[in-house]
């Protein structure tokens, strides 16, 4: 992360902390409600600028035998702290993202995940993430990540036709 950094504020119409916070698409691996095959998180504001999940380990998220897959530990992780730039301003997308996987992650458990904006400089929201299993002092996971912020419009423009949401979004339906 560079030295020089801006200052953080939260965004006067962000989510307060204990809030639920909207998804970031209906249809999002991560958060979406109505994604088919998705993780369905539901995050939560946290104090400062943390965002705060609890995910069920289920059975169809087995890796190992008995234990969470990597990769979806790691969408997990990417969509917490891909919610954190949601309480400074504009959308972020992930740039970069590295976890360290420090304990094998029990299929049953409930996974908690904590994200929190370390930094900003510019467009670069650089961000931490925890995981464990009920204990915050022992952690089973930790991530590290860049998001960068978007002009959302822009962003999606060719990719929109693409979404199971497509109809709202060309239709212009109020973005999330
Ligand atoms: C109408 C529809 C509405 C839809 C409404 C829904 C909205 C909801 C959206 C949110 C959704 C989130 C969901 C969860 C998080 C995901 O999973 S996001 C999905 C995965 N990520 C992606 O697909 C991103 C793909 N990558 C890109 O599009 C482009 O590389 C990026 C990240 C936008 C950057 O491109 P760019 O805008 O051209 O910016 P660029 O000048 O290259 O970089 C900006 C700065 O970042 C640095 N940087 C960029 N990449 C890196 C890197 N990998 N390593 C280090 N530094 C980097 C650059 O060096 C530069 O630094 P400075 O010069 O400021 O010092």
């Amino acid at each position: 992360m560079p030295d020089e950094l801006d200052v953080l504020e939260r965004h006067p119409k962000t989510s307060e902390p204990g809030e639920l916070m909207r998804p970031h698409n209906m249809t999002c691996f991560g958060c979406g409600p109505e994604s088919p095959h998705g993780l369905h998180l539901e995050m939560y504001a946290g104090e400062g600028f943390s965002v705060d999940a609890k995910m069920p380990v289920q059975q169809w998220m087995e890796g190992g035998p008995g234990v969470i897959h990597g990769g979806i530990l790691s969408s997990a992780f990417d969509d917490v702290m891909g919610m954190t730039p949601r309480l400074i301003g504009p959308a972020a997308v992930t740039a970069h993202l590295q976890v360290d996987f420090l304990q094998p992650i029990p299929v049953g458990k409930t996974l908690h995940l904590h994200a929190e904006i370390l930094g900003k400089q510019r467009r670069k929201i650089y961000v931490e993430g925890v995981a464990h299993l009920g204990d915050p002092d022992r952690p089973v996971a930790r991530a590290n990540g860049l998001f960068v912020q978007i002009d959302v419009r822009a962003h999606f423009a060719d990719h929109v036709e693409n979404s199971a949401k497509a109809a709202e979004y060309l239709g212009g339906k109020p973005q999330l």
